[in-house]
């Protein structure tokens, strides 16, 4: 196992806010990662940076060895780095295979139609949307929605996948379901970063568990282990988050 993704001293500051302050921290090669922390604590701007949405001030971002601090979002797309959102973004108007099909073309351009559509029918059975693959994305109920989120990134045949808060909005059995779909997606292969509020599935999905708080790494380790520690309740008692 190797670090296949790796946080590097990273700072972002908006205005007068210190959103991230020298953050560090690294994805294993097989491993699904949360990151978590109170509102505010910097998730999404992590996110962000490491998709390319955001650009850091100072520190590097490495994924798989290669320097991709400065890389726009696409190109870090085209390396296997893919984002899953909370907002789903798929085109309404386009049948669930279409959609895939885009996601595939646009992950690995060079990649030939024949190609992209039996790795779209891989895609369509490992997220149990093989038999609404006809159906309009518009049409789908939410955790449909939720499993399309999760095949169009799928699609784009990543290393690595950034999920943003995917199982937000799920009633509890729903976001069981969607666990087992991530579990599935990191055993065929593909190294897992999420940001979650949701704790039972922080606890149900995580290897291992990175806690931020004001910008800061504040713990890190299992769930039980970060679960104890004293600053990491502080922190969430303190905000009531
Ligand atoms: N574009 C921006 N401009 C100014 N401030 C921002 C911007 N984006 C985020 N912030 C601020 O940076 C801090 C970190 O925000 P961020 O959204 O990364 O936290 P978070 O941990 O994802 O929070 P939440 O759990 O509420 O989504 C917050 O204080 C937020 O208000």
């Amino acid at each position: 196992m190797g670090k296949v993704l790796e946080v590097i001293r990273v700072s972002k500051r908006f205005l007068g806010l210190q959103a991230l302050k020298e953050v560090s921290l690294h994805l294993e090669e097989g491993e699904i990662l949360a990151v978590i922390g109170p509102n505010g604590a910097g998730k999404s701007t992590l996110l962000n940076l490491l998709s390319g949405l955001l650009r850091p001030d100072s520190g590097r971002i490495l994924f798989q060895g290669q320097d991709i601090t400065h890389l726009p979002p696409e190109a870090r797309t085209h390396l296997g780095l893919g984002r899953a959102f909370q907002i789903v973004q798929p085109l309404p108007e386009l049948t669930v295979r279409e959609n895939l099909l885009v996601g595939a073309r646009f992950g690995k351009p060079q990649v030939r139609q024949k190609e992209a559509e039996a790795w779209v029918e891989e895609v369509l059975r490992l997220t149990g949307l093989e038999r609404r693959a006809e159906a309009l994305a518009g049409e789908l109920t939410l955790l449909e929605d939720k499993r399309l989120e999760l095949a169009r990134a799928l699609a784009t045949r990543p290393r690595v996948l950034l999920l943003d808060e995917v199982m937000a909005g799920l009633r509890p059995k729903e976001a069981e379901e969607a666990v087992a779909l991530v579990r599935r997606i990191r055993d065929a292969g593909v190294s897992i970063l999420f940001i979650e509020h949701l704790m039972p599935v922080v606890r149900a999905l995580a290897d291992r568990v990175v806690v931020l708080d004001y910008g800061e790494v504040i713990a890190e380790g299992t769930y039980q282990k970060v679960a104890q520690d004293q600053r990491v309740r502080e922190a969430y008692l303190g905000r009531g988050a």
